[in-house]
């Protein structure tokens, strides 16, 4: 069996009050993964520490099975990197840049960059400093990919750039995976995002991570149903209840909660997928719950 892209166990790392982790994942290539968390929930720490930026308190990491600091030279020559800021950039034009970069990989692709260069409206000659904040963003992006690596890291790669330029980077990502070999582990806040391009979705919530989820599994396993009536307390798998007429009810085991409602002489009028923004809303509110409880 081949060695997962990303494995990591029982990773933690704290900076006062906040604590990431421990945190367990393991991603097989040729699949894109969204880090989906609030702001301050440890989607940078992670990658932080996945480039071994950041150093952790405790836990393991492997990267196509090497290991820090001993491998680190053969690690980050497979991984093509978007921190979530870009340090020492500045003065350095997009040509310069990109000819510093491609020393680092076999893989670089003049073609791809000169051609993400001139699609994103980047003069090759001009400083990183004068470029404006959007179009940094994608400067680091088209660094990343004609990076052509195994894995991309993408620490929120369209924060601030518009929504039109966002797109077409959308599609830059699912181009790069179109042969299914490599891997994208991406942070975002967008569900557009996470809609378009995850095949599974990590979510991290006040450094906790709630599991990895396959996407469609995710999306088919919540549903929201309107009834003729108040469910009542014995039925299963509801999450949240909003009077009306019809009474509206969302169920993470919709099966379940229909069988159990039409047991109960309940009529079911009509039925919805939810959408992932709702999913996710719901799915971050037990760890939420949690926290007040302590
Ligand atoms: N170098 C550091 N020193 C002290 N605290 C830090 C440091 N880096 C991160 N933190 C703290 O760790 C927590 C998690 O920060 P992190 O940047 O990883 O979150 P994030 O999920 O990426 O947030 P955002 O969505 O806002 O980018 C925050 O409370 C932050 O203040």
């Amino acid at each position: 069996m081949s060695d997962p892209v990303i494995s990591v166990e029982g990773l933690t790392k704290s900076y006062g009050d906040f604590t990431l982790g421990p945190v367990d994942l393991r991603i097989e290539p040729g699949y894109v993964v969204a880090v989906v968390g609030p702001n301050g929930s440890g989607k940078s720490t992670l990658f932080r520490m996945l480039m071994n930026l950041v150093r952790p308190d405790a836990g393991e990491i492997r990267l196509f099975g090497m290991r820090y600091p001993e491998s680190e030279v053969e690690i980050k020559r497979k991984i093509g990197y978007v921190p979530e800021r870009s340090v020492g950039h500045g003065e350095m034009t997009a040509a310069g840049l990109g000819s510093f970069v491609a020393r680092w990989y076999d893989t670089w692709e003049p073609a791809l960059y000169r051609d993400l260069l001139g699609r994103f409206g980047i003069e090759p000659h001009k400083r990183f400093r004068e470029l404006s904040k959007g179009t940094q963003r994608r400067l680091s992006f088209a660094l990343a990919l004609a990076t052509n690596a195994e894995l991309l890291l993408l620490d929120e790669p369209t924060e601030g750039v518009d929504p039109f330029a966002r797109r077409e980077m959308l599609e830059d990502i699912s181009r790069f995976v179109g042969d299914g070999e490599r891997t994208v582990l991406l942070a975002t806040h967008v569900i557009e995002e996470v809609r378009r391009l995850a095949d599974y979705v990590v979510f991290l919530v006040d450094g906790e991570t709630l599991g990895l989820y396959e996407k469609d599994a995710l999306l088919e396993s919540w549903r929201t149903l309107w009834v003729d009536r108040p469910p009542g307390d014995s039925v299963p798998g509801i999450v949240e209840v909003e009077e009306g007429t019809p009474v509206r009810i969302v169920s993470d085991s919709p099966a379940e909660t229909a069988y159990v409602l039409r047991e109960l002489g309940t009529t079911i009028v009509r039925t919805a997928p939810l959408d992932l923004e709702e999913i996710l809303r719901h799915l971050m509110r037990p760890s939420k719950a949690a926290d007040g409880a302590r």
